[in-house]
Order: structure tokens, then C-alpha cells, then sequence
């Protein structure tokens, strides 16, 4: 057989045995390839686990440094042995608010005088203009009575006033206004009741804090008053414990810590909307262990019902005298409200013993006759008087300066 007929198949096989033991090799590297792959351990993840509990801190933990940490330099960092430097950490500088020095209380009433003069030009100037009318007849009689009426003094103590003075003017006989002035003045008095124990009683027999509790309407100026009333017992010299019984509204007892503050004056309050009764309680507690002059308690006065506020005011001072008794309860009433504000005082004397009233706002009315008209109300007399919203605008009550304040110079 010739050897040239076999040569190209023989070619053609040897191609196609390299080719499938190529293939072969390239398969079986492609499977180990892939195996070697399957079998690498899972990379970690990139970031912690955080649905995973918390590990439990180990000792040391806290010792690592932690990476922010600037690198120190080698001057800055110690050698055993070398001097320590020293850092004086300066104490922060807590600033106390400067206490206020409350001017004296005698005398203010003089000073605050020209505030009172919307009373001075109605009621003073009015009737010393009336009375020196040529003619004192009936119509004048009428007008003066008028005056007074307006004035808020009230009618019986008007009519009382009047009759007095007619008859004293036809005794006398003659009238130069020197004369009528001084009529007049004594009347005034006379119907303010000099006589009356004006005395704010902070003092307690027992040799305990005197206990004060000071009740009024919501807005006649009660906190006010017994922020201005402990300034004014701090300018004589007493140390006073204030009791924000009115938790009511935050805002008071805020208020009332404010003018403590200035005075140096401890506070002592609840929760917003806390039993009163256990601020008071706690009040009069502190005072005590103080050794205070003087405790002044604020109340809530929401007039919605009578029984309500009763069944308050009652509480706190059954509370408050199973430590001691009550020095003095002072009412405030707001001189601008003039009937409404003795309503109010017939409606607080049946729920407590009102043993002195604070009018308040006399700055700023006309109507100052109401002193006369509420003392006649409630057999109690008016023993301090608001003249403005300066801290120390509150007066001890005088009648004669009253008086004479009114009439003016
Ligand atoms: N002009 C004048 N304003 C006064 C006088 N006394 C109090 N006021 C003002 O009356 C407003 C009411 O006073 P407060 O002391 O907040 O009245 P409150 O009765 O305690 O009422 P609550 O705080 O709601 O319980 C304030 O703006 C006081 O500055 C006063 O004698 N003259």
C-alpha cells in the first residue's frame, strides 16, 4: 500500500487528539479553578453586625488608645520621675445675683404721694373746690356727696362724712379755705380710722417664724404683693421664707422665687399643679428650721366656685396651724375693680379670717375712697397699699399721710 494515500488522515487525527487533550487540560483547570474558589473562607463582613446584642465590655477595653488621640510628641510626653506640670483648673465662675437692698418703709407712703393723684384730683381737689363755693346749699351738699360716691367710698360712710361736715361748717360760722381744708382733713381721717392696729403681725408668740398666708383673685396683684411684702420685712431687718403655694400655674411660683431671689429670700414650691396644702406645710417646716423671721405664704385664687376655693384655703390653713398658728391673712384686692372687689372681699371673708387687707393698684385710679368703703365692708383695716409695679412700691398704709396725700398740698 502506498504510504502517500494515509499522510493527510493520518495528520488530520494527530490534529484532532492535541486539540481534544487541549480541550481536556483547559476544562480540568477551569473545574479546579472553581474549586479552589468554593473553598476560600467567606470574606468578613465589612461592617459589624448591628442586629447582633452588644459584647460585653472586657477588661481593658477602656485602656486601648483610642485611635483619634493626636500623637504626642516627645517633649510632651512625661519621663518617670520629671516634674509634673501643673494645671490649675480655675473654678467656674458662678455668679451670684447681687441682692438687692430694699429701700426703708418709713416714708414711703409720703414718697409715693403723687401717685396717687387721679384720687387727689377727684376726691381732695373736687371737694376743697366744692366746699369753697360762695353758697354751700343743698345742690353743693349734693355735689359733694356725689364726689364721694364716685370715689368709691360708699354710701354709708358718705352720708356719715357729709352730715358731719354740714353741721360742723354752720357751727363754725366762718369758712376761709385754711378752715375748710382742715375740716375736711379731720373727717377723712376720722372715716379712715386712725385708731385701727395697722401692724402687719409677723411676729409669733411662740418665738417661731411669724406665718403670714395672703389670699386674692388671680390678677389683683397677690404674688406681686407678696414679693413686695417680703422686701419690705427684709428692709426692716427680718429673714423670710416664701411658700409658692399658688401651683396653679408655674408661672407664680417662678414670680415669687424671682423676687425672693433679689431680696435673698428662700423659696420653697411643688410640682406644677402639687398639693398647696404641702407647700405650705413645707414652707412653714423650712422656716422653722431656718429659724426665720417671717413666713409668707402665696394661694391660688380661682373664684370659680365658692366651695372649691374653700375647701383650698381651708386645707392650706388647717395644714399650716398644725405647726403654728396664722400670724396674719392678708387679702389683695385690686383698688381698680371697685364693687367687684368688694364681692370678692364678702366672698374670701366667709371662707377665712381676713385679719388685713392690701389694696393694690392705687396708682392708677380714681376710686381712692375704696380704702374706706372695704375696711366698712369687712371690719378690717387696710394695712398696705400698692402704688405701682416697682418692687418697692408698696406702702404701709398711714391715714393721716393717706389723707393728706389726697388733699394734696
Ligand atoms: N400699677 C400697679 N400694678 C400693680 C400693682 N400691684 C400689682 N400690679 C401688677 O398687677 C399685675 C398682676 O400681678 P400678679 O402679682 O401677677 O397677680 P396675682 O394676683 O398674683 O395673679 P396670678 O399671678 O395670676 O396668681 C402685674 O402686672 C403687677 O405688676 C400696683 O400696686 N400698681
Amino acid at each position: 500500500m502506498p504510504m502517500a494515500d494515509t499522510g493527510p488522515v493520518m495528520d488530520i487525527v494527530i490534529l484532532a487528539v492535541v486539540i481534544a487533550v487541549v480541550v481536556l487540560g483547559a476544562l480540568s483547570g477551569l473545574i479546579v479553578g472553581s474549586r479552589r474558589k468554593k473553598s476560600l473562607p467567606p470574606p468578613p463582613p465589612a461592617a459589624p453586625d448591628i442586629t447582633a446584642p452588644p459584647a460585653e465590655p472586657h477588661v481593658g477595653d477602656e485602656a486601648e488608645t483610642p485611635r483619634e488621640e493626636p500623637r504626642r510628641t516627645i517633649e510632651e510626653v512625661d519621663l518617670p520621675g520629671g516634674p509634673a506640670p501643673v494645671t490649675v483648673e480655675e473654678p467656674p465662675i458662678v455668679e451670684a445675683p447681687p441682692i438687692e437692698i430694699p429701700e426703708p418703709t418709713a416714708g414711703r407712703l409720703i414718697r409715693l404721694r403723687a401717685r396717687l393723684s387721679r384720687s387727689q384730683n377727684a376726691l381732695g381737689k373736687g371737694l376743697l373746690t366744692l366746699l369753697s363755693r360762695e353758697h354751700l346749699d343743698e345742690d353743693t351738699w349734693e355735689e359733694i356727696e356725689d364726689t364721694l360716691l364716685t370715689a368709691d367710698v360708699g354710701v354709708q360712710p358718705t352720708q356719715e362724712l357729709v352730715e358731719r361736715l354740714r353741721e360742723r361748717v354752720k357751727v363754725l360760722g366762718t369758712r376761709t379755705p385754711e378752715e375748710l381744708r382742715g375740716l375736711l382733713r379731720q373727717e377723712l381721717i376720722t372715716l379712715v380710722g386712725p385708731e385701727m392696729d395697722r401692724t402687719v403681725h409677723t411676729e409669733n408668740a411662740a418665738g417661731g417664724p411669724g406665718i403670714v398666708m395672703v389670699v386674692g383673685v388671680n390678677g389683683t396683684g397677690k404674688t406681686t404683693t407678696t414679693g413686695k411684702l417680703a422686701r419690705v420685712l427684709v428692709a426692716d431687718g427680718n429673714t423670710v421664707v416664701l411658700g409658692a403655694a399658688d401651683t396653679f400655674r408655674a408661672a407664680a411660683a417662678d414670680q415669687l422665687q424671682t423676687w425672693g431671689e433679689r431680696v435673698g429670700a428662700h423659696t420653697v414650691r411643688g410640682p406644677e399643679g402639687g398639693d398647696p396644702a404641702s407647700v405650705a406645710f413645707d414652707a412653714v417646716k423650712e422656716g422653722k428650721e431656718m429659724a426665720a423671721d417671717a413666713v409668707l405664704i402665696d394661694t391660688a385664687g380661682r373664684l370659680h366656685t365658692k366651695t372649691g376655693l374653700m375647701d383650698e384655703l381651708g386645707k392650706v390653713k388647717r395644714v399650716v396651724e398644725k405647726q403654728a398658728p396664722l400670724d396674719e391673712v392678708l387679702l389683695v384686692l385690686d383698688a381698680t375693680t371697685g364693687q367687684n372687689g368688694l364681692v370678692q372681699a364678702r366672698v374670701f371673708a366667709e371662707v377665712v379670717d381676713i385679719t388685713g387687707i392690701v389694696l393694690t393698684k392705687l396708682d392708677g385710679t380714681a376710686k381712692g375712697g375704696i380704702v374706706i368703703a372695704v375696711q366698712r365692708e369687712l371690719g378690717v383695716p387696710v394695712k398696705l397699699i400698692g402704688l405701682g409695679e416697682g418692687a418697692d412700691d408698696l406702702a404701709p398704709f398711714e391715714p393721716e399721710a393717706f389723707v393728706d396725700a389726697l388733699l394734696g398740698d
